[in-house]
């Protein structure tokens, strides 16, 4: 079995273990392994360019991203040893434990699969691992830029400035082809994972093995003050704050208006109104975990009725 390895010695835990190091660890579970050294993304091209049966992915979040946008449709499997900041993916799928650990544990890997967001926007097809969406977290990753290094300092005066500049607009928004009241949100977020960005949980309940999305949305109100949703994301208490509210769809529409939307850490924008149509293409990624890696649980889908799907809000009332 042949294995390439990608090792992002940039991503915030890579430094821990070299790559000939995690190379050795993936002979040792028996693969001809070959670890292709890469400097930037620019690099991935080439380092993918003849995969093997197995591509190992040590590093984080914008790594896996990074390779899964060059694997698609080409049948490749994915095995992933988180080495970011955030690690979200990584932490969606359980996979806690130390680089020799997960990389032994591909000895007898455990075939899985991962739903992808899919994404048509002005700019073209997209995906998305981690989620999407629009509104406060979208502007303040516009101004805060990640490649231009983590720093919590910058964060801050990201969202500060963010807040600033942001404009309330009523969004109009279907999911699964039903329209909702033209809610003024703060924030929309289309989950596939419980966290995004700096490990924000927006939605515990999330799975990208479930074949649904989970959308948060926290409409405005002038009775909760921004500081108080902030303190709610920071401590993972989002959803028990009045107007924040969570559905399940497996397809979203948004009458978008040009302002920063993002897709995991990227970010798009446009100069007109246009249509983004999201939706959970589900198992569209094959990926092997190591043995014995348990995912976290699974919540039950919503009430199907009449062969429709029903989105199952849950408001919070104050
Ligand atoms: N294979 C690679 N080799 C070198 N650099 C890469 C590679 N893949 C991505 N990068 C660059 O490294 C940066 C950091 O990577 P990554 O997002 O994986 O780490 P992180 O920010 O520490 O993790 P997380 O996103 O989980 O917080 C990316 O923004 C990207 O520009």
């Amino acid at each position: 079995m042949k294995a390439t390895l990608i090792h992002n010695p940039n991503a915030g835990g890579a430094g821990a273990i070299s790559s000939a190091e995690l190379e050795a660890l993936l002979i040792g579970a028996g693969y001809a392994a070959r670890h292709v050294p890469t400097e930037s993304l620019e690099d991935l091209d080439r380092a993918l360019s003849d995969p093997g049966d197995l591509v190992v992915v040590a590093g984080g979040d914008g790594t896996v991203r990074a390779t899964v946008a060059r694997l698609a449709g080409r049948g490749v499997p994915l095995a992933i040893v988180p080495m970011g900041t955030a690690n979200n993916i990584g932490g969606a799928l359980g996979l806690v434990g130390d680089p020799a650990e997960l990389l032994g544990g591909l000895a007898e890997p455990e075939r899985k699969t991962y739903d992808l967001g899919w994404v048509r926007g002005p700019w073209g097809e997209d995906f998305f691992l981690e989620g999407a969406g629009w509104g406060l977290f979208a502007a303040t990753m516009a101004v805060y830029d990640p490649e231009a290094g983590k720093s919590p300092f910058r964060a801050l005066t990201s969202f500060v400035q963010a807040v600033s500049i942001f404009q309330l607009c009523p969004l109009r928004i279907s999911l699964d082809g039903e329209e909702l009241d033209e809610p003024v949100v703060l924030l929309l977020e289309v989950m596939n994972t419980p966290a995004l960005g700096p490990r924000l949980r927006l939605a515990p309940e999330a799975s990208p093995c479930d074949g649904w999305l989970d959308v948060v949305l926290i409409r405005e109100d002038g009775r909760v003050g921004l500081t108080r949703y902030l303190t709610g994301l920071l401590q993972n208490r989002l959803e028990e704050l009045p107007n924040v509210t969570v559905h399940r769809c497996k397809r979203l529409q948004l009458e978008w208006d040009g302002s920063p939307f993002h897709l995991d850490a990227e970010i798009r924008t446009a100069e007109h109104p246009a249509l983004i149509e999201l939706e959970v293409r589900p198992a569209a990624l094959e990926l092997w975990l190591p043995a014995g890696i348990q995912l976290p649980e699974e919540t039950p889908p919503p009430a199907v009725q009449d062969g429709k799907t029903q989105p199952g809000a849950t408001p919070q009332t104050p």
